[in-house]
């Protein structure tokens, strides 16, 4: 039997370059953009010789890189050959090594049994990503269709990738795939080891409430974000693995040093005892419920194509902070109070929202209607006033992360803001019923974000439109990890907009 699981991918709205150092936050919004993974036997019935193997096979399909890659995976110690000629996938392998290495740690004799009869039926992975993920702008202009969201929508599900085919020139590389930067790596890996975690017998994530889904989801991350910092070659914040296990939250890190032991591993430790290592650590990241406040909506706008490489602009931030501790100090220091006050802004319209409904909703859907200067006249007494100074307070909060984070791009020599980012978001903050807009995460040519009020979202992706600006079908969605049905591809699961398809 099939097991589907699908993870999300995500925004970071605040904490971009700060998360990486506890103990800052990151607000990270998860989306309804999902991966997909696909596990079945490659097998149905056990070979009569299968008995005496000591290698398993691994057939790994990404049919939207048109890849099919066949690995021997060793039962003795989890180690994968790639025997085609395909490139291989580093995310999905360490995915798959991290969670059979998981149940073998876990697992006692008599299910130890029943899980090498599983590994010798092969695994059959089925890799699929939403097309939110990636960049289509190039796909549309090449039809002659317009940059609008309803002809992203026109696309089949799970469309072919584009790969980005300049070279790399340093600091501005450009990453593999043309990618929008919702966290195709980190989504791609937790629906792995999601989907092979409930196939192996280690978790049950069928039951959605309750203590022992927590605990369950509390594995699904471990190994998750061990194999993803393994895949990476590197200790990321890890936020945006963290919401695609547990949806949109405030995030802040987990200590490095409780990945070591996988980090040392090639020193003869059995991967079993690795993961087990792993699995006992002093897991302390943070994780606080954290989402938009109601009747505000998150809107991604591509205005560029291929995004941008993390890595290379996280180096550049490091290097200047060695080099000039004391600016980068008080660049970070203003940040953080910027982060906090933005964060609490949010929190404060999300109170006020449970505790005044109707006057809340009164005084967005007015505000909607009107560019922010007009947002005064929309409220005549006391409470609305405080809902309209916690807007404007949630503006003025971003207005300074974004310039605290423009010039630590400039002082870094890397395009955190770029000019031409700057002069889209402001033109965004200026329409009517936009709260904020900013560049998510690293920065850089990647969508920008921008949080809309009501139902001005549909204005806003026309005026975007008409700046050359691909407004995207991706919106928020709390929900993490989970367990699916069916076959996205027999659901025709899109991005919550009904596909009609052109070719
Ligand atoms: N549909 C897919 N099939 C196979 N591999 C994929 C797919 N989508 C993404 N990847 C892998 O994930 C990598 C992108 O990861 P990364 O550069 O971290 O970008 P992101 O910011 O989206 O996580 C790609 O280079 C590719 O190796
Ligand atoms: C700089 C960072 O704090 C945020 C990067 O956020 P992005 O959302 O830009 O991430 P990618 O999907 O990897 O491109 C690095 C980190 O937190 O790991």
């Amino acid at each position: 039997m099939a097991v589907v699981a699908s993870a999300p991918g995500k925004v970071l709205i605040t904490g971009g370059y700060l998360v990486l150092e506890r103990p800052n936050a990151g607000i990270v919004l998860s989306t309804n953009a999902r991966f997909y993974a696909i596990v079945k036997p490659l097998y149905d019935e056990l070979r009569p010789d299968s008995w005496a193997w000591s290698w398993t096979d691994l057939k790994l399909t990404s049919p939207q890189m048109g890849r099919e890659t066949m690995y021997k995976m060793s039962l003795k110690h989890f180690a994968l050959q790639c025997t085609s000629s395909e490139a291989r996938n580093p995310f999905v392998e360490y995915a798959v090594q991290y969670a059979v290495a998981a149940a073998y740690s876990t697992f006692d004799n008599d299910k130890k049994d029943l899980l090498q009869k599983l590994l010798l039926q092969g695994f059959d992975i089925t890799i699929l990503g939403s097309n939110d993920f990636y960049s289509y702008r190039n796909e549309i202009e090449a039809r002659g269709l317009p940059l609008t969201p309803e002809s992203l929508a026109s696309l089949p599900p799970f469309s072919s990738i584009t790969f980005n085919t300049e070279q790399s020139d340093g600091q501005n590389s450009k990453p593999e795939v043309a990618k929008t930067g919702l966290g195709s790596s980190a989504a791609m890996t937790t629906s792995v080891v999601a989907a092979l975690l409930h196939y192996l017998g280690v978790v049950n994530l069928s039951s959605y409430s309750g203590a022992q889904h927590q605990e369950n989801l509390d594995v699904v991350h471990i190994i998750a974000q061990t194999a993803h910092c393994m895949a990476q070659g590197k200790v990321g914040s890890g936020f945006d693995v963290s919401s695609a296990v547990y949806g949109s939250h405030r995030y802040v890190r987990f200590s490095p040093q409780v990945i070591s032991s996988a980090q040392n591993a090639i020193r003869a430790m059995p991967l079993e005892d690795v993961v087990a290592d792993v699995l006992k650590g002093k897991w302390d990241h943070e994780r606080t419920k954290f989402s938009l406040p109601p009747l505000m909506n998150l809107l991604l706008g591509e205005p560029g194509t291929g995004g941008s490489s993390t890595p290379s602009m996280v180096g550049a931030v490091k290097k200047w902070q060695t080099s000039d501790p004391q600016h980068s100090s008080d660049t970070w220091k203003r940040l953080s109070g910027a982060n906090t006050k933005l964060e609490a802004q949010l929190s404060l319209l999300s109170k006020l929202a449970e505790d005044y409904w109707e006057i809340y909703k009164s005084v967005i859907y007015s505000c909607s209607m009107y560019q922010s200067e007009k947002w005064v006249e929309q409220a005549s007494e006391a409470v609305g006033q405080e809902i309209v100074k916690a807007l404007f307070g949630a503006r003025d909060a971003m207005l300074n992360i974004r310039s605290e984070m423009k010039l630590m791009g400039m002082a870094a020599g890397i395009p955190i803001e770029p000019e031409s980012q700057t002069e889209l978001l402001d033109a965004t903050m200026n329409m009517c019923g936009v709260l904020l807009a900013g560049v998510p995460g690293a920065g850089g040519f990647d969508a920008v974000f921008a949080v809309t009020l009501g139902d001005s979202g549909n204005n806003l992706a026309k005026a975007w439109s008409s700046h050359n600006v691909l407004a995207l079908l991706v919106r928020e969605d709390p929900r993490g990890v989970c367990i699916e049905n069916s076959d996205p591809r027999t659901n025709q699961i899109t991005s919550g907009m009904s596909s009609v398809s052109i070719v």
